[in-house]
């Protein structure tokens, strides 16, 4: 059985924060006084060389299948170890900064020097900027996504509204349309709406609203595999009611093009509310 990865933990008294090294993944947040905000399975733990199904992954250079048969789904950033630069605590915000380059990780199907930075902080709100450096002379074509899996009391009775108007495919049908008002998730959801609209999830099972807005992501993705999928996920299996992925992402077609020495930010930002 492979390890359990380093991670680092923080608590202000104002929200708690974990983040695993492997991926710079924030594995748990939570305001002070509410339940965890991210989903992590119940019984199933988090381990070493498998990107886990939980928290915040970083989806990096590419969002889904890679630009070569076999490159991994999402990319690779999300399978490194990423270098922990500092953890600094002020006014009960935590803010904890990770890097990566090629020194740490590199792949054929993406050979271009980078420096990527993930500033994760967390306090009355949880925000992760991801910032892509082109350290080389060539653009370079960028896809990627701050894939959140948002704790949920039962995903079949959420309503997640901010949608209406946008463009959107469909994964699971292969279509391509206009969304119309409020999402309702009845079966097995994998959307990616072109807007950069903010996305609210009302949640009336643990009685909060989950706010969603993000910056430099011309995409959202709304993603729930269902039961049948589910359960060949290992770390999902039946725990798929508890939780809706809503992604802030540069899909294909909408990756970015970050120009020699240019830096492209991707933000993400949480905050919970009664309802
Ligand atoms: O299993 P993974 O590679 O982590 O991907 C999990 C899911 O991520 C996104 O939401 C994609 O839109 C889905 O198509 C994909 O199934």
């Amino acid at each position: 059985m492979s390890a359990t990865p380093r991670s680092r933990a923080t608590d202000t008294g104002t929200a708690a924060v974990e983040v695993l090294d492997e991926g710079a993944l924030v594995l748990r947040w939570a305001p002070a006084g509410r339940d965890p905000v991210l989903f992590v399975h119940p019984e199933v733990p988090v381990r070493s060389g498998r990107p886990p199904h939980a928290g915040v992954p970083v989806c990096w250079p590419w969002f889904g299948a890679g630009p070569q048969p076999g490159a991994p789904s999402h990319g690779f950033a999300r399978s490194a170890t990423w270098r922990h630069l500092a953890t600094t605590t002020e006014g009960g915000v935590a803010t904890l900064a990770y890097r990566l380059t090629p020194d740490d990780v590199t792949h054929p199907a993406w050979p271009h020097p980078y420096r990527l930075d993930l500033a994760v902080t967390s306090g009355e709100d949880l925000e992760l900027s991801l910032r892509t450096t082109n350290t080389g002379d060539a653009p370079v074509s960028l896809g990627e996504a701050l894939h959140a899996y948002l704790a949920v009391g039962d995903v079949r009775q959420v309503t997640v509204r901010g949608l209406d108007g946008a463009p959107v495919h469909d994964k699971v049908t292969g279509r391509d349309g206009v969304h119309e008002g409020d999402l309702v998730l009845t079966g097995e959801t994998d959307r990616v709406f072109r807007t950069d609209a903010a996305v609210t999830v009302e949640d009336p099972v643990l009685g909060r609203r989950l706010v969603v807005t993000a910056e430099g992501a011309g995409d959202r993705v709304v993603w729930n595999p269902w039961a049948d999928k589910g359960a060949g996920i290992d770390d999902v299996g039946d725990a798929w009611p508890g939780f809706v992925c809503v992604e802030a992402a540069n899909a294909a077609p909408d990756a970015v093009i970050v120009a020699p020495g240019d830096t492209h930010a991707l933000t993400y930002r949480l905050r919970v509310e009664d309802l």
